[in-house]
């Protein structure tokens, strides 16, 4: 298949964001291509080439990229870097450099995606010394005889700045408009994709074998799963009401949730993204090893004090991926898997059971590895009164925890869903607003004084599924020490834009645009209507969003969440609601009378 049409596509894509018309397009394209490759297609419109869990990188430096342009637009470095300097993106720097060279059409291979994907792959397997100047042979190799519009389109694909703007849903609805005219099977792909974390492999049964063959994907060791989330709730008496008045409570542990795969010999480690990170704890994955069978566990891995054993913060647990090695690590920071789920034993899979017999089976796995000190089962009561959880709740707290994880007992695990058969309760943060928010930062303003040189104020937004959108939602400049703001200043140095990144919504005018990467955590004393962030805009009152008041960063970087699994504008309108129940009526009456007028 010739590359030309997936670049028109990107192209028709750029120029839009109504969703409706990204998945038109979607559709369109993926009428076109042959069966056998909508894997390798579905895979390059995501701008991945494998799912993320296999963790396979392009890897390429930008300097070699820039030196690829230079040579195959027939300029020179400098040339390249200065557009680069003027589209703030070498996509778009390529694009222009290429337009004025000459077309060598004599002896050019023919551009198709398959030649397209598999230098990309190859780029990607490239590794060790003298790499760097392989992957760039590669990647000129496909510059010279590519035009202009498909120059631009590859070198946005190296650098990973696609930026198409579509979520996976939106691909998900593309795919069964396309192969079955019926948006309504999307919620099939859904379930697919939910239990493989694998969309090329999804679209390609679909394109091939059809819905049926679609619906027969399983679980399968080494393959992760869409982790199942929890909605918050306030008090316990909510959480029995929506328990129907009997649940179990399990401690919440401050740690990192970890999907872990064990085979015959292997075992692989998932992030809560699904990306490997066995090699942050193999510790942990030694430990296991001692399990007879083959099976999926969902546990929080949590550090520990060696002397003590109680359990420390999710902080500590980052030097696991900071500052030292692995070996170090294991020394100087002890960590603990506390399981609380079982998914898969033995090649069936265990989901469609309810809780009780989950955690049965998931007793009498972790019961034989008698391995106290780095194996646990997750500490866990059952409730019928709201004072069992509160007591409960008090002792997972005195034990370092944020709070309870509250469940519904004949609750199956549902891959990939957050809803009410799991609810967290946390314990009161010093402010108002009962939980903390993970929000992506997306601008920031120049420090002074003390922090000249760093940043003094970040801009964070929330996530928008609807659009697709990373929305604004408040403006945070407490609660940094000055590891935070030189921590802050290196990271972030890495995501600069030249301006508001496209898929940002905000009335805010900032000194630095980044694009949104990091997720952090804050807290907040309420949440006000506001006239210049945009986070739920015209939601609640036409010409407004929603702000955060008196923000403050809790210390954590929630490297283990994609910008994407940020805190959802849906979320804060309902905890905007929730705040004017609270509050009482005379300040309701207050601010939904400004929401009429
Ligand atoms: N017993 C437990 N059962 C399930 N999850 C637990 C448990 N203990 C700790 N956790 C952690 O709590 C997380 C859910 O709560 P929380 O809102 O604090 O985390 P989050 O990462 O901000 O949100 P979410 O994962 O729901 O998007 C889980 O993803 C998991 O990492």
């Amino acid at each position: 298949m010739d590359f030309a049409p997936i670049v028109e596509t990107f192209e028709q894509m750029e120029q839009t964001s109504s969703r409706l018309a990204l998945t038109e397009y979607l559709v369109a394209l993926l009428r076109k291509t042959p069966p056998d490759i909508i894997d390798k297609v579905t895979y390059l419109i995501q701008g991945k080439l494998y799912p993320d869990y296999e963790g396979i990188e392009l890897g390429v430096a930008e300097r070699m990229v820039i030196r690829a342009i230079a040579s195959s637009s027939g300029k020179d470095q400098l040339q390249i870097e200065k557009l680069y300097q003027k589209t703030g993106d070498l996509g778009d720097a390529a694009g222009e450099a290429m337009k004025s060279k000459s077309q060598s059409t004599l002896f050019s291979e023919p551009m198709t995606v398959e030649r397209v994907y598999s230098t990309f792959d190859r780029v990607a397997r490239t590794t060790g010394p003298g790499s760097q100047e392989t992957k760039l042979r590669l990647i000129s190799s496909l510059l010279n005889d590519a035009t202009a519009a498909e120059g631009r389109y590859i070198i946005k694909f190296v650098m990973g700045q696609l930026r198409l703007g579509i979520a996976d849903y939106t691909v998900l609805d593309a795919l069964a408009v396309a192969f079955t005219g019926d948006k309504a099977n999307r919620q099939v792909l859904e379930n697919a994709y939910n239990v493989s974390s694998d969309l090329g492999t999804v679209a390609r049964l679909l394109a091939t074998k059809g819905l049926d063959a679609v619906k027969s994907i399983k679980i399968t060791l080494f393959k992760p799963i869409r982790p199942m989330l929890a909605e918050r709730i306030r008090t316990a008496e909510e959480a029995l009401e929506r328990m129907e008045g009997k649940a179990a409570v399990e401690y919440k542990l401050d740690g990192e949730r970890v999907q872990l795969h064990k085979g015959k010999q292997n075992v692989e480690l998932f992030s809560r993204r699904l990306e490997k990170i066995t090699s942050h704890y193999p510790d942990v994955a030694e430990a296991i090893k001692s399990i007879k069978s083959e099976v999926i566990l969902e546990g929080e891995v949590v550090a520990i004090n060696a002397e003590t054993g109680d359990y420390l913060p999710f902080q500590e647990l980052m030097h696991r991926r900071r500052k030292y090695g692995v070996e170090e690590a294991m020394e100087n920071y002890p960590v603990v898997m506390n399981f609380f789920d079982v998914l898969y034993v033995d090649g069936k899979s265990k989901t469609e059971l309810t809780y009780m017999e989950r955690r049965k089976l998931l007793k009498k796995i972790i019961d034989a590895v008698k391995d106290d000190n780095k194996v646990r089962l997750i500490e866990q009561t059952i409730a019928t009164k709201p004072e069992e959880i509160d007591r409960f709740m008090a002792a997972a707290i005195e034990d370092g925890c944020e709070g309870v994880m509250i469940k519904q007992l004949s609750s199956t695990y549902r891959a990939g869903a957050r809803e009410y058969a799991w609810v967290k309760l946390k314990r009161e943060y010093r402010s108002d607003l009962a939980d903390t928010l993970d929000l992506v930062v997306v601008g920031a303003l120049h420090g002074r004084g003390r922090r000249t040189g760093k940043y003094g104020a970040l801009l964070l937004a929330a996530y928008d599924q609807k659009t697709d959108m990373f929305q604004s939602v408040t403006k945070v400049g407490t609660g940094f020490t000055d590891v935070h703001l030189e921590q802050f200043y290196n990271e972030l140095e890495k995501h600069i834009i030249n301006q508001r990144h496209a898929r940002v919504q905000t009335g805010m005018d900032m000194d630095v645009w980044f694009e949104p990467n990091m997720v952090i955590e804050v807290i907040a004393s309420e949440i006000t209507l506001s006239p210049s962030h945009a986070a739920a805009l015209n939601a609640l009152r036409p010409g407004y969003g929603l702000a955060l008041r008196f923000p403050k960063f809790t210390g954590k970087i929630r490297d283990d969440k994609k910008p994407e699994d940020a805190t959802a504008t849906e979320e804060i309108v309902e905890m905007y609601r929730r705040q004017l129940k609270v509050a009482g009526p005379s300040y309701a009456a207050e601010a939904e009378g400004e929401e009429g007028g």
